[in-house]
């Protein structure tokens, strides 16, 4: 059977950038004031900001389409992001090849423990390689430059060069820093939905700087990547 797609994004605007090569929505009201945006098999949904609300808003409308419809069968974490520097560029797209909870642990005076090593849980999903192997090669046919690497979730942006190293540090491959993905990937994980983070760079992630925000330039990058794949890799439901 063939199921439905979920993109999950924090705002309005990167719903907005995404749905554009999707056509005319179908407005599809969730408990909770959620409205999911039906285009045709794939729904687009404005869960909020950060790991919790986007979490909350993404088992709501996972749980609504399996007890009302055929249930998802992918869904995907998507807006802008932080770039770490100079793997991802302003104005670059990152797939995730894994969505890592980079604030979910313990700061210790010998340094900071994940979560797995407190023994209270996880911190990183692993996104399929047969999913980002069909995304980076539709993304390689046009998309603008764009890179597979670890997408980080945090609940605080990041605003000083410090920071910045201390995670690069600890994540030497990490491309991204958003604030949702690991959210979205705990709620598809508990309806064992498969979950993807795609990300379109508007900042550098290190000193806060927001005069150097290129936010309409991310949310450009953003639709031309989500219009690529609309004509491809979510051209039909998926299994
Ligand atoms: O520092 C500021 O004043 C500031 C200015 C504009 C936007 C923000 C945000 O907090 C945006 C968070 C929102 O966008 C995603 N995002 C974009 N860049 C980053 C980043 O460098 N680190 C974390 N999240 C980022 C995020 O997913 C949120 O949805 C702040």
């Amino acid at each position: 059977m063939a199921h439905r797609i979920l993109i999950v994004t924090a705002v309005a605007a990167e719903a907005d950038s995404v749905s554009a090569g999707l056509g005319s929505p179908e407005p599809r009201p969730l408990p909770g004031g959620l409205v999911l945006r039906r285009h045709g098999h794939v729904d687009v949904l404005v869960g909020g900001v950060g790991p919790a609300a986007v979490a909350a808003a993404t088992g709501t409308a996972l749980a609504c389409e399996a007890l009302a419809g055929s249930g998802y069968g992918l869904v995907v974490s998507a807006g802008i992001a932080g770039g770490f520097q100079p793997a991802a560029p302003v104005g670059s797209v990152v797939v995730s090849s894994a969505i890592v909870a980079a604030d979910l642990g313990a700061e210790t005076p010998d340094g900071y423990l994940a979560v797995e090593d407190l023994g209270f849980g996880r911190s990183v999903h692993l996104v399929p390689e047969e999913l980002t192997g069909r995304i980076t090669a539709a993304l390689d046919a046009g998309a603008p430059p764009h890179a597979l690497a670890p997408v980080l979730t945090v609940s605080t942006v990041t605003g000083t060069a410090r920071r910045a190293a201390e995670l690069a540090e600890r994540h030497p491959a990490a491309a991204a820093e958003a604030m949702e993905g690991f959210g979205v990937a705990e709620a598809a994980a508990a309806h064992g939905v498969p979950v993807v983070e795609i990300r379109a760079v508007s900042n550098a992630v290190g000193p806060r700087d927001r005069a150097a925000w290129r936010i309409g330039e991310a949310l450009g990058a953003l639709r031309h990547t989500f219009e690529l794949l609309s004509r491809t890799v979510f051209v039909e439901a998926h299994a």
